[in-house]
């Protein structure tokens, strides 16, 4: 089946009216009032799930709030989209590829075919595979050009091909063999490489070049610049074969760079790049903290593609967040949402979900071609807390955007030093509830400020956030919570009527910065036809570029 299902534009669907009603009704209702008059009310929205807790009861929304959303779920065919998309049919329409990154994490005796085939045997493979290479080479067994043991892993790749290994592995580096070391080099720009090279032994290092296409430019440059660099130090072509191994979905471009595919680890086209994190791109995440850490993440993402398959909308967290999403992007016109992190190592976790979430839905052309007349996708963005509050969370209580913010916090510490834990989660509980309570004038007035000085001590409070409580971030909590986002992209695009599986705004900048390139290294004065501005930045550049 290649088609998406076809669904009528947004903005008519009788619930959509529907909402916009309730909207102007309930838009000036305030937390105090709405947590005043319900007791029951952070029980009513509290749901768990693959060992998640979300508490969503801070938000601006009242019961009917929820059935509305629910109901639009229906109307949007939500349900039937999402069986769509586990049983693999092609509802990737732009790209004609199903998508599959659910089977990278089912059991090995399910049953999930494209084109006839069941892909699971075939997961399965590359698994044991990674498996038995991640063994050897934590157990010191994998010996390069000149004798030594690989100690040091490189990882080269860019998007989901970096995002998610290092953020992952950063995540679980408590679980990791901490005798060796891992890097991760994304950005062209030279300093990524030499940053996280400066230090290592080549002959005690191995490079794991990781890309979907093997064509990124920014990947194929620093792979040279690896090839280059352990060639030069090692004085041997042939310590490539042994310091080298690919993860890719292309053989031929493996090859012709001059990695053996007895070397590569493949995955497949029903994998999109911010989806890969539980494929062969994981590897680097594998190497880090063995192959059991890494299967526990995988049942972690299983636990959550369950709860979405199986929970009912009313009880369902990624249903639930994803309507949330469309409730602030459409209705309270939102523009940025924050996740907020109360674990240092869930530093990347921001910058992971940016993709997941931006080059998903940052889209404004629906799937039956029509211009969208209603926003999709809100800018994502976060840092750890509490970092955060030191910088941008007076924006949060004071400014004069509305930000929704999810918080994720865990009952356990992971680091030993287990005593701040509790001032961390102090902190994580009250920038939920001053969020959504503030301080009132005569609250403030009542502390002892000068009538004088209170305006500016004022917190409106009214500011909408999700409470995401785990019991501790360990490999399965942390597959689980992946999996989780993952799964409220899917649902945004799903009532957005989007396809959130391709990626089309990337390409423009690739084209034009490849034409660019050439003329900023061409020998002779170029013929310049861009805008002039650019002609002349490109006129600069080349002016420094000749006189250095
Ligand atoms: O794995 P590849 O093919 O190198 O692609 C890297 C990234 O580039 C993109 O195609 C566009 O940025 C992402 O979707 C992808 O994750």
């Amino acid at each position: 089946m290649t088609e998406a299902i076809a669904v009528a534009p947004l903005t008519t669907a009788p619930t959509w009216r529907a909402l916009s009603d309730h909207y102007a009704a309930v838009k000036d209702a305030t937390l105090r009032d709405l947590f005043a008059t319900d007791p029951e009310r952070a029980p009513r929205f509290t749901v768990e799930g693959a060992g998640l807790v979300l508490d969503y009861s801070k938000n601006r929304i009242t019961a009917e709030t929820m059935a509305l959303l629910f109901q639009l779920a229906e109307e949007r065919q939500l349900a039937a989209c999402r069986d769509a998309m586990f049983r693999g049919d092609r509802i990737n329409t732009t790209e004609n590829r199903a998508v599959l990154h659910s089977a990278l994490r089912a059991p090995a005796d399910a049953v999930i075919e494209v084109d006839g085939r069941n892909v699971v045997p075939d997961v399965h493979d590359v698994l044991d595979r990674m498996a038995s290479f991640a063994d050897r080479v934590r157990a010191g067994n994998l010996i390069g050009h000149t004798g030594q043991p690989i100690r040091n892993v490189v990882n080269i790749g860019i998007g989901g091909s970096h995002l998610g290994p290092e953020m992952a592995y950063l995540a679980l580096r408590p679980y990791s063999a901490r005798d060796m070391r891992f890097r991760f080099v994304a950005n062209v720009d030279g300093a990524a490489f030499t940053e996280a090279t400066h230090d290592l032994d080549p002959a005690e290092t191995l490079f794991v070049v990781s890309s979907k296409t093997f064509t990124t430019q920014e990947t194929m440059s620093n792979a040279h610049l690896a090839r280059q660099w352990l060639i030069e130090r090692l004085g041997d072509e042939r310590a490539v074969a042994k310091h080298f191994v690919a993860v890719s979905t292309n053989a031929q471009k493996v090859a012709e760079f001059g990695i053996d595919t007895a070397n590569m680890f493949a995955f497949w086209d029903w994998v999109g790049g911010r989806y890969s994190l539980p494929s062969a791109i994981g590897l680097s995440t594998m190497l880090a903290v063995g192959p059991e850490n890494f299967r526990a993440m995988l049942a972690g993402f299983a636990d959550m593609d369950v709860h979405f398959r199986t929970a009912p909308l009313q009880q369902n967290l990624p249903v639930i967040l994803g309507l949330l999403s469309v409730w602030y992007a459409d209705f309270f016109s939102v523009a940025t949402q924050a996740v907020l992190p109360y674990a240092q190592n869930l530093a990347r976790f921001p910058a992971y979900l940016q993709q997941l979430q931006m080059e998903s839905c940052g889209k404004s052309v629906d799937l039956e071609r029509r211009r969208v007349d209603f926003a999709t996708s809100a800018v994502l963005w976060g840092e750890p807390g509490t970092d955060g509050q030191h910088s941008f969370y007076q924006l949060l209580h004071q400014g004069t955007h509305l930000v929704p913010a999810d918080f994720i916090g865990f009952l356990q510490p992971l680091s030993p030093l287990a005593a701040p834990h509790d001032l961390l989660m102090a902190n994580l509980f009250a920038q939920a509830e001053g969020l959504a309570f503030g301080r009132t004038l005569a609250e403030v007035e009542a502390s002892g400020v000068s009538a004088a000085d209170a305006p500016f001590r004022v917190m409106e409070g009214n500011r909408p956030s999700n409470m995401l409580l785990a019991d501790r971030l360990d490999p399965r909590t942390l597959g689980a919570l992946i999996a989780l986002y993952e799964h409220r992209v899917f649902v945004q695009g799903a009532i957005w009527g989007i396809g959130p599986f391709d990626q089309w705004g990337v390409e423009l900048g690739k084209v034009l910065a490849g034409k660019i390139a050439s003329e900023l290294t061409a020998t002779s004065a170029p013929d310049l036809q861009h805008d002039a501005s650019t002609n002349a930045l490109i006129q600069r550049y080349r002016n420094a570029r000749h006189q250095s």
